[in-house]
């Protein structure tokens, strides 16, 4: 099978014009088929604040509430998205911005109600995901660039987490691709130590997932990320590796494994 990139670059990167300009540059040079997936939870936070809208999240969820529903999707859709495509383009990187609307790329169905009420939070359907659209870009050399947002097939855009949008699209294209998944963050890797960015654990299994959650050293978004990780490789993703958006191209990073 052909090898394909999945790659997701979060907030505190998008954040940062530098960085996500010298990031776009690095991920224009990889040779071979891609997908960019992006965040901008952070921004979308300033926005709100600057709208006097207020920002609840529930384990690094937003709940999203009809104002908030349209503050993420001109800031995810809008303005992150589309500066991030004309960056691809000056690098000569022919890509296309998308939601998961536009060719109804990625269904999802708003989260029911339970103890928590997300609002117009969108689970994917994942035997939905339109893999013979994003095969005909890939096809096509153009690099799909997608943000975080779905919608329910009845006109309602939802807000979906990016690294859920980047692990079932990894999970359903490994179907018909040799895919790698690759967590673009800050820091160098899952660090033992959160202030040290040298102590990058080298490769995290599900057991030691579990002694590393359980004594506080993986936290707060870092544990949905991972269980994203293991879940992909669950079904059949064949590397998913976590680090630092300035070395997208080495070997550095942690590499998360079944064992
Ligand atoms: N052991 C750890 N190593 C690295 N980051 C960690 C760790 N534990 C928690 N984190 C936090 O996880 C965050 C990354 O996850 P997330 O909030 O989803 O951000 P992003 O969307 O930028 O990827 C880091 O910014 C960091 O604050
Ligand atoms: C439902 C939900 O929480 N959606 C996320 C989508 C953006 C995102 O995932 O951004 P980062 O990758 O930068 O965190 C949010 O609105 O924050």
């Amino acid at each position: 099978m052909e090898q394909l990139k999945i790659i997701k670059i979060g907030g505190n990167i998008i954040d940062d014009e530098n960085a996500l300009e010298s990031f776009l540059n690095d991920f224009s040079k990889i040779h071979g088929k891609k997908i960019l997936i992006h965040g901008g939870g952070k921004i979308a936070t300033k926005v709100s604040q600057a709208l006097g809208i207020q920002t609840q999240m529930h384990e690094g969820r937003r709940i999203t509430c009809k104002d908030t529903i349209d503050v993420v999707t001109m800031t995810y859709a809008g303005l992150i998205n589309k500066k991030i495509v004309a960056e691809l383009q000056k690098y000569d990187c022919n890509a296309i911005g998308l939601t998961g609307a536009d060719g109804n790329l990625i269904p999802s169905i708003k989260r029911p109600v339970k103890d928590i009420d997300y609002g117009f939070v969108g689970d994917v359907k994942e035997d939905k995901i339109n893999t013979s659209l994003l095969q005909l870009f890939i096809s096509k050399e153009i690099c799909p660039v997608f943000c975080a947002i779905t919608h329910d097939e009845n006109g309602q855009l939802l807000n979906t987490n990016a690294d859920t949008i980047a692990a079932t699209i990894a999970k359903s294209l490994s179907k018909v691709y040799n895919v790698d998944l690759i967590y673009c963050f800050e820091k160098n890797g899952v660090l033992a130590d959160i202030n040290d960015n040298n102590s990058v654990i080298k490769n995290i299994t599900p057991e030691n997932f579990d002694k590393l959650k359980s004594e506080g050293i993986i936290a707060n978004g870092m544990i949905p990320k991972l269980s994203n990780a293991f879940d992909a490789l669950d079904y059949g993703v064949n590397r998913v590796i976590i680090k630092n958006a300035q070395y997208i191209s080495d070997d550095s990073g942690t590499f998360i494994t079944q064992n």
